[in-house]
């Protein structure tokens, strides 16, 4: 393996305070109405369980799945959005928020957002955990983000190299293993 666990960079703890944080802002604002997630797997899973346990009975949050890859086992996109596995509630007319772990280049989020908006939702607003925001080629319109990190592969929480290390609790820095 080319990589392995450095440091920490954003803790359990804080992990948790975030989650909190979007939680109540996305309850807040969504209080008494539908709203759909849509977890884009695989790398949102843990945070996509964590935020929506926050929702309470004040919303109706109902949730699906998208299964999307553009690194596959690289640390870099190959560029291309490929969809894997699509959603099986049809969106028209629904608040929709996607849920995504990091938003880097953009290309995912802006296919995605692409896409499902050509669905005709109500309402389409993105959440991300993590936000690389120097790498962005791609613009995309964010409502909901958990911290802005630095340009470093990440890996925990969710994120993967290589299909490594998604179960770690913390989010954690990707060292070279020489
Ligand atoms: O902004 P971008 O440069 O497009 O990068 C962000 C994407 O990269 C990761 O997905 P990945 O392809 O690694 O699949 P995974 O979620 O299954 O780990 C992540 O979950 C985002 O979908
Ligand atoms: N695991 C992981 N996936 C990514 N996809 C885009 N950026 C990253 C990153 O830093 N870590």
């Amino acid at each position: 393996m080319k990589y392995r666990i450095g440091r920490v960079l954003i803790s359990e703890g804080q992990l948790r305070e975030k989650v909190k944080e979007l939680g109540a802002q996305i309850r807040e604002d969504y209080k008494g109405e539908k709203v759909i997630f849509v977890c884009v797997l695989k790398g949102a899973v843990i945070f996509f369980a964590d935020l929506l346990r926050e929702m309470g009975p004040e919303v109706d949050a109902q949730f699906d799945f998208l299964a999307i890859s553009s690194y596959g086992a690289s640390t870099v996109s190959s560029g291309i959005v490929k969809i894997q596995e699509d959603l099986s509630t049809d969106i028209h007319g629904e608040n929709v928020i996607i849920v995504e772990d990091i938003l880097d280049t953009g290309l995912s989020l802006s296919y995605i957002s692409k896409l499902l908006r050509e669905r005709a939702p109500k309402s389409l607003e993105i959440c991300v955990l993590l936000d690389k925001e120097e790498r962005r080629t791609q613009p995309v319109n964010v409502k909901y983000t958990g911290f802005k990190i630095p340009d470093e592969f990440v890996i925990g929480y969710g994120l993967d190299y290589a299909g490594h290390f998604r179960h770690l609790p913390s989010v954690h820095i990707a060292e070279p293993a020489e």
